[in-house]
């Protein structure tokens, strides 16, 4: 796969290449999959998706962050590609045939997920990096039979310190991954 360029800017983004990496191995992602994402903001997760999955939907509530998804695309050579952008906060605008959702924004996160268990999406990813807000997101998962299993990530970078290498951390991010329907055992399940 060819390096992400993103050189548009959006604040609250972009997710990191690592836990970008991660998530896009969660998702499952194949050419015959409509993804969906609520959340796309600078588009680094668009991007990576829209390499694997045949047709993407990507929803972003700030019309502003919105274009800079739609110009990161164009950055890479996506412009073209199957890409819905919807200017929409979710629930509003998600669409009923889903194969495999991403929550990287968590307004209504709740909404959110009663539709993908109303819709039956096989695989949903959401990324969550404050505490609360993850403590609710994982209970929202296992109160709708959601839940396989939360990963919590946290990259640190190597940077020269007098001649040696030291590290930055960045904040920890949960991963949380499940899915409706009884394919836990194929997205690799660990009934969390
Ligand atoms: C943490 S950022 C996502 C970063 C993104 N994955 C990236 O790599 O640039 C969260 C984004 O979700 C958007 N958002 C939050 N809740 C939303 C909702 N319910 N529907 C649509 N967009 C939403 C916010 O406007 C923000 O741009």
């Amino acid at each position: 796969m060819p390096a992400t360029r993103l050189p548009h800017d959006a604040k609250a983004g972009p997710t990191k290449p690592e836990v970008r990496a991660v998530t896009v191995s969660k998702l499952g992602l194949t050419e015959t999959d409509h993804f969906v994402e609520v959340g796309s903001c600078t588009g680094a997760v668009t991007v990576e998706a829209a390499r694997r999955a045949g047709r993407v939907t990507a929803l972003e509530r700030s019309p502003e962050k919105l274009d800079v998804t739609r110009k990161n695309l164009a950055a890479n050579g996506l412009a073209d590609a199957n890409i819905e952008l919807v200017a929409a906060e979710a629930p509003e605008g998600l669409p009923a045939d889903a194969d495999a959702l991403f929550v990287g924004g968590s307004r209504n996160f709740k909404a959110v997920l009663d539709h993908a268990v109303e819709t039956g999406v096989a695989r949903v990813v959401m990324n969550v990096s404050r505490l609360e807000t993850a403590g609710r997101a994982v209970e929202a998962f296992r109160e709708r039979d959601l839940l396989d299993e939360v990963v919590q990530l946290q990259a640190s970078y190597g940077y020269e310190l007098a001649g040696a290498t030291s590290f930055e951390s960045e904040n920890p991010v949960y991963v949380i991954t499940g899915g409706a329907g009884d394919a836990s055992a194929d997205r690799g399940g660990v009934g969390a």
